[in-house]
């Protein structure tokens, strides 16, 4: 064995136990104390490192999205989108990339129950011959706001009061309610699909859109979309109640154990494209995340298929350690300037440093399954064995060399730097077609429910009142019935 290459695991148990530096320890029951009944003495070397293995067990929990589960499988691509992207894990139907993927709640704890009302996260990591793609995204396909600057302040809202701990609407509505672009993302948080039954019934959006690139150069803008084929499925109220009153990982325990009987969930992945050239043309900003693209205009396109076919091995390996990040595109695939994008761009790999360490991507769940080399190197935990002379780059010693160069967005960016709202703000058109489209008994569970959280007693008449407005400036009946169920008439 070359004690360098040696990379530590249960593979490599021996079958008596040792220290953690692998002397053998004849006696795992009792510390080492003077005489029968103590005290301990503190060369119990294998006591000491024990606890304080133990009390560094736990890392700091994903500020968000803390709650989750995991599974592996692969991704196949089902038809030929080489037209549109020159990615190389797209080349042609057939083609099989493995993936892990990962499932989530947003704003509560690591350990809180999986049924309560909250965007889900649907992260997906590729990991293709041209390094690792994630798809960071969630089951809703739009966000509340729409300016990275003001995401901070939205999750502090919808996280628990910082004095009692409680998440309390009161705050969600006087927060949200200097931003009427996110009503729309409420006909999502408190429809039906507020609360999936599961993470195998749930739709998954890129949310962003992004560009991909052809082999020529051209430059379509896109959004990604998961489709289940098991269908969508949600809890209703009372149902999440009883569900998550008797068991608080059900949504966990579900994907595990569908996994472990064979049952796989898979899912369809779809692209809706549009030319750049076309973005003036609609009544809202194609790059403005609080807005869907409708379907009827820029058609779901297939794209291939996830299945998920493989538990994990460990939770925290590949759940706790797993770092995804939007910033990872592969040639073919590129950003967009959505500012909520752009600003998502710098905070991943930030908040991985923290959470995970600087070296988090040679963690074996993080790292890319492809050849790579750079000369970002050492830090703190750097297991990665590098025996080479040269570090620098370039060097007449060492071949490596750029890589081949790929198509890249070349639109021409000009403007004045400023600080402000975008032009095509549109607040409430889509989400009058949303409402519109629920049949009468989801619209009536849906009033409800604003009903609910608008009763919160430190909701403010004037506040109420914003979102009374709103709401009947999207649909008149969605208005008026909200208005009339909490016995205000809406003043606008
Ligand atoms: C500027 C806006 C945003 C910022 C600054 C931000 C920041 C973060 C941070 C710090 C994490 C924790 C990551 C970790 O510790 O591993 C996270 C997780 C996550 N975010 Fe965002 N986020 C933003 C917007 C969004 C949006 C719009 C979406 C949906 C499209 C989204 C989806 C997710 C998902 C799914 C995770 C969990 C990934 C996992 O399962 O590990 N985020 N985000």
């Amino acid at each position: 064995m070359d004690p360098y290459k040696f990379r530590p695991s249960s593979a490599h148990n021996s079958p008596f136990m040792t220290t953690n530096a692998g002397g053998p320890v004849y006696n795992n029951d009792s510390t080492l104390t003077v005489g029968p009944r103590g005290p301990i003495l503190l060369e119990d070397y294998h006591f000491v490192e024990k606890i304080a293995n133990f009390t560094r067990e736990r890392i700091p929990e994903r500020v968000v999205h803390a709650r989750g589960a995991s599974a592996k499988g692969f991704f196949e691509v089902t038809h030929d989108v080489t037209h549109l992207t020159c990615a190389d894990f797209l080349r042609a139907p057939g083609v099989q990339t493995p993936v892990i993927v990962r499932f989530s709640t947003v704003i509560h704890e690591r350990g809180s129950p999986e049924t309560i009302r909250d965007p889900r996260g649907f992260a997906v990591k590729f990991y293709t011959r041209e390094g690792n793609f994630d798809i960071v995204g969630n089951n809703f396909p739009i966000f509340f706001i729409r300016d990275a600057m003001k995401f901070p302040d939205v999750i502090h809202a919808f996280k628990p009061n910082p004095k009692s701990h409680i998440q309390e609407y009161w705050r969600v509505f006087d927060f949200l309610s200097h931003h009427p672009e996110s009503l729309e993302t409420f006909a999502f948080l408190f429809d039906d699909v507020g609360i999936p039954i599961n993470y195998r019934h749930m739709e998954g959006f890129g949310v962003h859109a992004f560009t991909l690139i052809n082999k020529a150069g051209k430059v379509v803008y896109v959004k990604f979309h998961w489709k289940p084929t098991q269908g969508v499925k949600c809890l209703m109220d009372e149902e999440a109640i009883r569900v998550g009153g008797t068991n608080h990982s059900h949504a966990t325990q579900d994907l595990y154990e569908s996994i472990a009987a064979g049952n796989y969930p898979e899912w369809k992945l779809y692209v809706q494209t549009m030319d750049p050239a076309d973005e003036d043309k609609f009544d809202f900003d194609p790059l403005d995340t609080t807005k869907i693209w409708p379907e009827d205009l820029l058609p779901l396109q297939p794209v291939g298929r996830l299945v998920l076919n493989k538990n994990i091995d460990n939770f925290f390996n590949e759940n706790e350690m797993l770092a995804f990040n939007p910033a990872h595109v592969v040639p073919g695939i590129y950003y967009s300037d959505d500012k909520m994008l752009q600003g998502r761009l710098f905070a991943y790999s930030d908040t991985h440093r923290h959470r995970l360490g600087p070296n988090y991507l040679q963690l074996p769940v993080n790292a890319p399954k492809c050849a790579h080399h750079n000369n970002h190197y050492d830090g703190a935990m750097n297991f990665m064995h590098r025996d080479e002379e040269v570090d620098y780059f370039p060097s007449r010693y060492d071949p490596v060399r750029h890589a081949e160069r790929f198509p890249i967005n070349s639109a021409i960016l000009t403007g004045r730097r400023e600080r402000c709202v975008i032009p095509k703000e549109n607040h409430f058109k889509q989400a009058g077609e949303r409402f519109r489209s629920f049949a009468p008994d989801r619209q009536e569970r849906f009033i409800r429910r604003w009903v609910h959280y608008l009763s919160d007693p430190k909701v403010t008449y004037e506040i109420r009142n914003l979102w009374v407005s709103w709401c009947t400036q999207a649909d008149r009946n969605w208005g008026q019935k909200l208005g009339s169920y909490l016995n205000m008439r809406p003043s606008y």
